[in-house]
């Protein structure tokens, strides 16, 4: 990364980048025997895999699951099973049993996304990343917290918004956190997870051209600057095909993709500065060299956070943002007491504030 502040702490970090399951197939082992050579080669410490379903990549590496090869990785289009026989336990499932093994082998803290199936709570399903750490144990999870309802993205049909909070994990070489896809469109969401002191935000995604890519060099790159912290943006390359036709709910006519995703992924630091992006069409790695320290030394310069906590009724403000597991949804609430208190504007009198109650106009 670019700075001009010396450098400290360095760990490497690693994103993966790949199509879709037509290449997997073709490459099977192959794959995972080059990648994993790879990361040794550059003494890469994190490694995080594209979009929140990559997680078959895996899988049909370990099982030769399905005779079509059918499995989609966005899982976006309202179809069920068999798609859903592929949710596995976060906890001991066959990719996290995989991915620990590689973990250990290799000395690296790996991210992988999965669909989860949670068998002790009724057999929920979760849009979930699995954080391994460098030692092969499961550090933790991290569950989804916002799902797209958007065009061809229907992901509510097979889960809901997660229930993990903002979790960070302590790893041997920083403080990281999984900020998972549609979750990347919500600032707060980014504030919540660097509050509770992510270094290292990872944001796997499976989004596609016309719905998102005007957005994704800034996203990321913006959530950086504003929460003092690296960001790591990682998307998918290709076109899906479902054999059975599906509509937008739109008017618009059926059709058999979701468009396609254009890869693009980078790092993105504190000052602003980012790698250059991978390639729209292929797969790739891409190696970054942090350094941590610019996060405080970012913070301490520019103190956008300290702001926060520095708010003239720290009673209301600072004590949310300390316990911060809560739902952020309360910073809402929050920001419209100090709007009541205080109004700047003849929008914000006294007498319209009254009316505003639980979000809805009373009169
Ligand atoms: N997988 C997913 O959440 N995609 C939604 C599209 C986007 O966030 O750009």
């Amino acid at each position: 990364m670019l700075s001009e502040i010396p450098r400290m702490i360095a760990p490497p970090m690693i994103l993966m980048q790949h199509g879709l399951l037509d290449d997997h197939q073709k490459q099977s082992h192959n794959t995972a025997a080059d990648i994993t050579f790879k990361m040794r080669c550059t003494g890469t410490c994190f490694l995080s895999r594209s979009t929140a379903f990559d997680f078959p990549l895996l899988l049909r590496i370990l099982r030769k699951l399905h005779a079509t090869g059918a499995m989609p990785f966005a899982f976006c289009t309202r179809e069920k099973l068999p798609w859903t026989e592929f949710a596995e336990s976060a906890e001991d499932g066959l990719t996290t049993r995989f991915c620990q093994k590689l973990a250990k082998k290799h000395n690296m803290v790996v991210v992988s996304p999965i669909l989860e199936r949670d068998d002790v709570h009724g057999g929920t399903l979760w849009n979930t990343a699995v954080v391994i750490s460098n030692s092969g144990s499961v550090l933790g999870k991290s569950r989804k917290n916002h799902i797209p309802r958007i065009g061809d993205f229907n992901e509510s049909t097979y889960y809901m918004e997660g229930n993990t909070g903002h979790p960070v994990f302590q790893t041997q070489f920083g403080r990281i956190a999984v900020n998972i896809c549609f979750g990347r469109h919500h600032p707060l969401n980014w504030l919540m997870y660097s509050l509770n002191g992510a270094e290292i935000i990872f944001n796997p995604s499976a989004t596609t051209g016309e719905l998102s890519e005007s957005l994704w060099p800034i996203e990321a790159r913006n959530a950086a600057i504003a929460n003092h912290c690296f960001t790591c943006a990682i998307n998918r390359v290709g076109t899906e095909y479902y054999v059975n036709a599906f509509t937008s709910g739109d008017g618009g006519k059926a059709h058999h993709d979701l468009g396609y995703f254009y890869g693009s992924s980078y790092v993105a630091a504190p000052d602003g500065s980012r790698t250059p992006g991978l390639s729209r069409t292929q797969d790739g790695l891409l190696v970054a060299e942090v350094d941590l320290n610019l996060c405080r030394q970012v913070g301490d310069k520019w103190s956008f956070k300290v702001s926060l906590y520095s708010l003239k009724k720290p009673g209301q403000f600072a004590n949310f943002y300390m316990t911060l597991n809560g739902p952020y949804m309360l910073v809402f609430v929050e920001f419209k007491l100090l709007l009541k208190m205080k109004p700047s504007s003849p929008y914000d009198s006294e007498d319209h504030t009254q009316k505003v109650s639980g979000g809805l106009l009373t009169s």
